[in-house]
């Protein structure tokens, strides 16, 4: 199997004026977990399409698994879709129907090992109809993973799933991935990506913004703003304005309720020199964390989107 399962160089895929993917570069490593996040409209759906063959690009080069996209369309890569499935069958019913298309395949023991390993064995005679929207996910899964596609595409993954469902189908991702699966999946919601995903790409307005690992998209958030609760709401704005580079106003969230929180503004040294002031002085502090976490802030900052806080000095 080739190292690098995704190759894209300058994919570009336009609709009438509308550039839905501009100059796209992209390397998938086989056997990563690889998420795509963006805000709406950046081209994510665009280019889960050209990856899995159900549209061509415009211009630029996509090869699959060492191959150019069409040959590996439908054979190597697989799509998991809930909405997809047909409500009057049964989940087995289901599968079997999938896998009979697709000769070579249909063999039972394979799709009850299937519902087995989504967890819905217990309701593999049941009609869809009557599925909740976690367990049509989960079903989507399993269509999906007949014929052991190498490449297997994944849109909001734990989507309408509770958290053991969740869960399941994390364990589910990473074992694959560990068999040599390589994995795309996009997900507006970073906490899928931060649990699951070895690498990001952050597309904005059709273009890659970052393409990484997730710790480095976490460094790239630039100062985060941080909730800080002390016994002394007045000492620690006194304090603060001490420290060059700190920005503090009431936190815009709690104001109505709690006067004491503030939020705070300022690079990660000036916030330690602020919590080493207030400890001095014997104000306790009872609070502090980052308002966005890290990777939702440097999703903001890398797609310009506008952050909460007005900056005032103390
Ligand atoms: N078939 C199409 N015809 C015309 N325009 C399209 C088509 N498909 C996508 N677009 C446009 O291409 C751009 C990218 O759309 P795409 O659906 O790939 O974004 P997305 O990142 O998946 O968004 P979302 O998060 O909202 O699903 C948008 O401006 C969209 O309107």
């Amino acid at each position: 199997m080739p190292a690098t399962a995704v190759r894209a160089r300058s994919l570009t895929k336009t609709f009438g004026d509308v550039i839905a993917l501009d100059g796209v570069d992209l390397d998938l490593s086989t056997g990563s977990i690889h998420g795509l996040v963006g805000p709406n409209g950046a081209g994510k759906t665009t280019l889960l399409g050209l990856l899995l063959g159900l549209s061509r690009p415009t211009s630029g080069t996509l090869e699959v698994l060492g191959a150019s996209v069409e040959q590996a369309a439908g054979s190597a890569t697989g799509f998991v879709d809930g909405p997809g499935l047909y409500p009057s069958l049964t989940a087995r019913q289901n599968l079997s129907s999938i896998s009979s298309l697709r000769p070579g395949l249909a063999e039972a023991g394979t799709v009850d090992a299937l519902l087995d390993r989504v967890g819905l064995a217990d309701v593999a005679d049941d009609p869809v109809r009557g599925f909740s929207l976690g367990m049509r996910q989960r079903l989507g899964l399993a269509a999906a993973l007949i014929g052991e596609p190498q490449l297997l595409v994944v849109d909001e993954p734990a989507n309408g799933l509770d958290p053991a469902g969740k869960r399941q189908m994390h364990a589910i991702l990473c074992d694959l991935a560990a068999d040599g699966v390589t994995v795309v999946l996009s997900s507006h919601r970073m906490d899928d990506l931060a649990a699951l995903c070895d690498e990001v790409t952050l597309l904005t307005a059709g273009r890659v913004v970052f393409t990484g690992p997730l710790s480095k998209l976490a460094s790239e958030s630039g100062d985060l703003d941080y909730r800080l609760v002390t016994t002394d709401p007045a000492a620690t704005r006194r304090l603060a304005s001490l420290v060059p580079g700190l920005w503090v106003e009431a936190d815009p969230a709690n104001a109505r309720y709690d006067d004491r929180a503030l939020v705070v503004r300022g690079p990660e040294h000036a916030v330690d020199e602020l919590v080493g002031r207030l400890v001095a002085s014997g104000t306790a502090v009872r609070e502090l964390g980052p308002v966005v976490p890290p990777l939702e802030a440097a999703f903001l900052a890398l797609t310009g989107s506008p952050s909460d806080l007005r900056q005032v000095s103390a």
